[in-house]
C-alpha cells in the first residue's frame, strides 16, 4: 500500500464519520453531550452556591467549598468499586435513563431546601448515582459500534466530556449574569444562583429523556468481571512498578503535579474572584480559562518548541504553570488573572500531553494498561484530596490586613496564599521532573531553546564521540592522531576517522569535490557531495562504532559542512544546515575541538593546495568566523584551542578536556590487544600516505582509508 502523509488524521476523521453514522450511538453521545454539560455547570454551581449560602465569613465559605468539593469527589473512592458491582445486576437503559432523572430531581432540590447541610447531602447523593452510572456508560459503548471502531467511539466520548467544559462556563456565565440583570430590574431580590441550578436539573432531564428514547439499545448488563478493579487495588498494582522506573516516576509525578495546580484554581477559584469583586460570571470566566488553556495546551502541545526534548518540556511546562500561578496569587486584576490562568492552563496542557504520550511511548506494551489505570486512579485521589483540602488551608489563613502607614494598607487572603504555595509546589515537581527525565545534560535549556525546529541534536547514548574542526593546517589530522594514540595506549578501543572519504562512496566523493580538475561546482553540489559523504561515512563507520561503545574520533564533521559551504560559499546557512543535519541523523559529537589558527599561517603549513584550500583569503577568513561562531553558540560541546603553539602543547590541552568524558566509555584493557589492531584498520591513518600527520606532504588521492572490518558494509 502506498504511504499517504497524514493518512491517519484522515482515519481518524472518518473514524468519527463512522460511529456517529450508527443511529442509537449518535442518539447515546448526544445524550452523554448533554448530561457532560448539565455536569459541568453543576460543578460550577454547586460550588457557587455553596459561597452564596455560606455564613461565618471568609473562612466559613471556604469551609463550605471544601465540604461541596470534597462530597463530591469522595464517594468515587468509597463507593466507586461497588458502582461496577451494582452496574452488573441492572439493565443499562433504565441505569442510564433514572440515573440522569434522578441527578435532575436532586439538584432542583437544592436550591427549593436551600441549606449547607442539604447541599453537602444532595452532592454525595448525586455522586452515588454517578458511580452506578459511569460503569454502566463505559460498559454499553462497545454494544452500540462495531468491535474495530471502539476506539474512535471511546475517544470521541472523551472529547465530548472534557471538550463540553468550556461551553458550560460559558452558559454558566451567561446565565449568571442574566441574573444579575434580572435582579437589577426587579425590587424583589433573586437567590444568585438558584436559576442556575433549575437549568442545570432540566439538562439533567434532557439527557434522560433521550436515553428513554433509546429502544434499539441493547438491552442487558455487561460489565465484565475483571474490569471491575477497584481503585484501591489498582493504585496499590501501579506504585510497585512506578516506583521502581525513574523515569516513569518522574512522569507520573508531573502529571499528578499538573493536575494538583489545576485543581488549586478550580477549587479556590469562587472565592478568589469574590476577592477580586468579580462573582459568579467571574468564576465562570477563570473556569473556562482554566479548560481553554489546557484544550490549547494539549492540541498545540507537540508542537510547542520542537526543538526542546520532550522529556525536558515535560518539566519546563509544570514549571511555566508554577510561575504563571505565582503571578496570579499576587495580581488583584481580573483581567490579567484571566489571562494568567490561560498561560497556568496551557502549561499544564502541554506537560499532561507530553506525559500522556511519553508514558505510552517509555511503558512496556505488558504494562501500559496498569500505568494509565494507576495513573487514572491516582490524579482522582490527588484532585479529590486538593481541591477539598485546599479551600479548606485557606480559610484557616483567613483574610488579614497589614497596615503600613506611609503605603497605605495591604489585604492578603487565604487564597492568595494556598494559591501561591500551589505554584511553588508545581514549580518544585516540575523541576524534579525535569531533572530526572533530563536527556540532554550538558546542553542549556537556553541554547536548547534557541535551535531551530528539526535541528535539534542528538548525542550518542553508546560510546564517546569527539570532533576535530579548523582550517586548512591547522593541525587537525596531527592532534586527532595524538589523541587516539593516547587514549589507546589507556586501553581504549578507539576509531580514527575522517570527513570526506572514509567509505568506498566517500573515497570517490573526496575525489570529485578536492581534484582541482572538477573545477567549478555549484555550490549546492558541493553541499550535497559532502553531504552524500557525510550520510554513508555516519550510517555505515560511525553509528557501528559507537553502538560497540567505543570512542570515535573524527577528522571534521558537520561543521565543516556550514562553514566551507555555508560560510565560504556565502550559502544560507539554516538551509545548508538542514541537510547536512539530515544526512548525519542529527547525531552530534560530545565534543568538538576546533582548532583555531589564523588562515595564513595554517597555510603556510603545506605545499601543495587542493580545490578548497586555493581558494581565496576572505574565503577562509569567513571559514574561520562561522567555525568560531558554532563554538561560541554551544560551549559545552566545544573546546576551542589557539593551535599556534606547540603540538604538545594543545595535544594536553586536548586530552584534558577529553578525560572528564571518558566516564560514558570503558577502557577495555582485556580487550587491547586484538582490538587495537581493529581500530587501527578502521583509522586513516594506516595507509601511510598520511593520517600521523607529521610527514606534511599531501596528496591528492591520499585517500583509500579501509573501514573497520565491523563495519556492516
Ligand atoms: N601546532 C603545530 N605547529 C606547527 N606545525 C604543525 C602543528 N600542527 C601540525 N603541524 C604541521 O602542519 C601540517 C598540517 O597538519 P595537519 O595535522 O595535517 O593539519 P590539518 O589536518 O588541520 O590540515 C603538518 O605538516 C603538521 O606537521
Ligand atoms: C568535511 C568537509 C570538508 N570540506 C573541505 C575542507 C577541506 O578543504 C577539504 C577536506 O580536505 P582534507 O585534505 O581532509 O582537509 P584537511 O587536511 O584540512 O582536514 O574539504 C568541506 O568543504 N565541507 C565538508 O563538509
Amino acid at each position: 500500500m502506498a504511504y499517504h502523509p497524514g493518512s491517519s488524521d484522515d482515519n481518524d476523521v472518518n473514524g468519527i464519520r463512522l460511529v456517529l453514522g450508527i443511529r442509537v450511538f449518535r442518539r447515546f453521545w448526544a445524550a452523554l453531550g448533554v448530561a457532560s454539560l448539565a455536569d459541568w455547570i453543576g460543578l460550577l454551581a454547586l460550588t457557587a452556591y455553596a459561597n452564596d449560602i455560606a455564613t461565618g465569613g471568609y473562612a466559613g465559605k471556604n469551609f463550605a467549598i471544601a465540604g461541596v468539593l470534597f462530597a463530591r469527589l469522595a464517594p468515587a473512592l468509597v463507593i466507586g468499586p461497588f458502582g461496577g458491582y451494582v452496574a452488573d445486576r441492572l439493565d443499562r437503559r433504565l441505569v442510564l435513563t433514572t440515573g440522569l432523572l434522578l441527578r435532575a430531581v436532586i439538584f432542583a432540590s437544592i436550591p427549593l431546601v436551600g441549606t449547607l447541610w442539604w447541599l453537602l447531602a444532595a452532592t454525595v447523593l448525586i455522586e452515588a448515582v454517578n458511580a452506578v452510572w459511569m460503569p454502566t456508560k463505559d460498559a454499553t459503548v462497545p454494544t452500540l459500534v462495531p468491535r474495530a471502531h471502539l476506539d474512535d467511539a471511546n475517544r470521541l466520548n472523551l472529547a465530548t466530556t472534557y471538550g463540553s467544559a468550556l461551553p458550560a462556563a460559558a452558559l454558566f456565565i451567561v446565565a449568571t449574569t442574566a441574573t444579575r440583570f434580572i435582579d437589577g430590574l426587579t425590587p424583589v431580590e433573586l437567590p444568585a444562583v438558584d436559576p442556575t441550578l433549575y437549568l442545570v436539573a432540566i439538562a439533567f432531564a434532557i439527557g434522560g429523556l433521550i436515553f428513554l428514547g433509546l429502544r434499539d439499545m441493547p438491552a442487558g448488563s455487561a460489565v465484565p468481571e475483571d474490569e471491575q478493579v477497584g481503585l484501591w487495588r489498582t493504585i496499590g498494582q501501579g506504585w510497585a512498578y512506578v516506583f521502581r522506573t525513574p523515569l516513569v516516576r518522574g512522569l507520573v509525578l508531573g502529571i499528578v503535579g499538573a493536575f494538583a495546580c489545576g485543581g488549586v484554581v478550580i477549587g479556590l477559584g469562587r472565592v478568589f474572584v469574590g476577592d477580586l469583586g468579580a462573582g459568579d460570571p467571574g468564576y465562570g470566566l477563570l473556569f473556562g480559562c482554566v479548560f481553554l488553556g489546557l484544550g490549547l495546551g494539549m492540541w498545540r502541545g507537540p508542537r510547542v518548541l520542537e526543538q526542546v526534548s520532550r522529556r525536558r518540556i515535560f518539566g519546563v511546562g509544570l514549571m511555566g504553570a508554577g510561575v504563571a500561578l505565582a503571578v496570579v496569587a499576587v495580581i488583584h486584576n481580573m483581567a490579567l488573572v484571566a489571562i494568567l490562568v490561560t498561560i497556568v492552563g496551557f502549561c499544564a496542557g502541554v506537560s499532561w500531553i507530553t506525559g500522556y504520550t511519553l508514558l505510552g511511548l517509555e511503558v512496556d506494551e505488558e504494562m501500559r494498561g496498569r500505568t494509565f489505570a494507576f495513573v487514572a486512579s491516582l490524579v482522582r485521589l490527588v484532585l479529590s484530596a486538593v481541591l477539598a483540602v485546599a479551600p479548606l488551608v485557606a480559610g484557616v489563613i483567613g483574610s488579614h490586613t497589614i497596615e503600613m502607614r506611609e503605603l497605605g494598607d495591604y489585604t492578603y487572603t487565604g487564597s492568595e496564599i494556598t494559591i501561591l504555595i500551589a505554584a511553588v509546589v508545581a514549580f518544585l515537581f516540575g523541576a524534579v521532573s525535569f531533572r530526572q527525565m533530563n536527556d540532554r545534560v550538558g546542553l542549556s535549556l537556553l541554547s536548547e531553546v534557541r535551535q531551530r525546529p528539526g535541528l535539534a541534536p542528538v548525542y550518542p547514548e553508546h560510546g564517546l564521540f569527539v570532533a576535530f574542526e579548523g582550517g586548512e593546517g591547522a593541525g587537525k589530522s596531527t592532534q586527532a592522531r595524538m589523541l587516539v594514540d593516547a587514549l589507546q595506549a589507556e586501553g581504549y578501543r578507539v576509531l580514527l576517522t575522517r570527513e570526506p572519504g572514509a567509505t568506498d562512496v566517500g573515497r570517490t566523493l573526496r575525489q570529485i569535490v578536492l581534484d582541482p580538475a572538477t573545477g567549478d561546482l555549484s555550490p549546492r553540489t558541493e553541499v550535497l557531495l559532502y553531504a552524500a559523504d557525510k550520510a554513508e561515512h555516519v550510517d555505515a563507520v560511525v553509528l557501528p562504532a559507537l553502538e560497540r561503545g567505543d570512542v570515535v574520533v573524527c577528522d571534521r564533521y558537520v561543521d565543516s559542512t556550514l562553514a566551507y559551504q555555508a560560510g565560504g560559499r556565502a550559502l544560507d546557512r539554516e538551509e545548508v544546515e538542514r541537510v547536512a543535519r539530515w544526512s548525519t541523523r542529527q547525531l552530534r559529537p560530545h565534543l568538538t575541538v576546533l582548532l583555531d589558527v589564523d588562515p595564513s599561517v595554517g597555510r603556510s603549513r603545506f605545499e601543495v593546495a587542493d580545490r578548497l584550500e586555493a581558494e581565496p583569503k576572505e574565503f577562509h577568513a569567513r571559514v574561520r568566523d562561522t567555525f568560531l561562531d558554532l563554538a561560541e553558540s554551544d560551549r559545552n560541546h566545544y573546546l576551542v584551542v589557539s593551535a599556534d603553539r606547540s603540538v604538545v602543547a594543545i595535544a594536553d590541552e586536548v586530552l584534558e578536556r577529553v578525560r572528564p568524558l571518558l566516564g560514558l566509555v570503558h577502557p577495555a584493557i582485556a580487550a587491547r590487544s586484538d582490538d587495537a589492531e581493529r581500530t587501527d584498520d578502521g583509522g586513516h591513518g594506516t595507509d601511510g600516505s598520511r593520517g600521523d600527520g607529521t610527514d606534511g606532504s599531501r596528496s591528492e588521492d591520499d585517500g583509500g582509508e579501509r573501514t573497520g572490518p565491523e563495519s556492516p558494509r
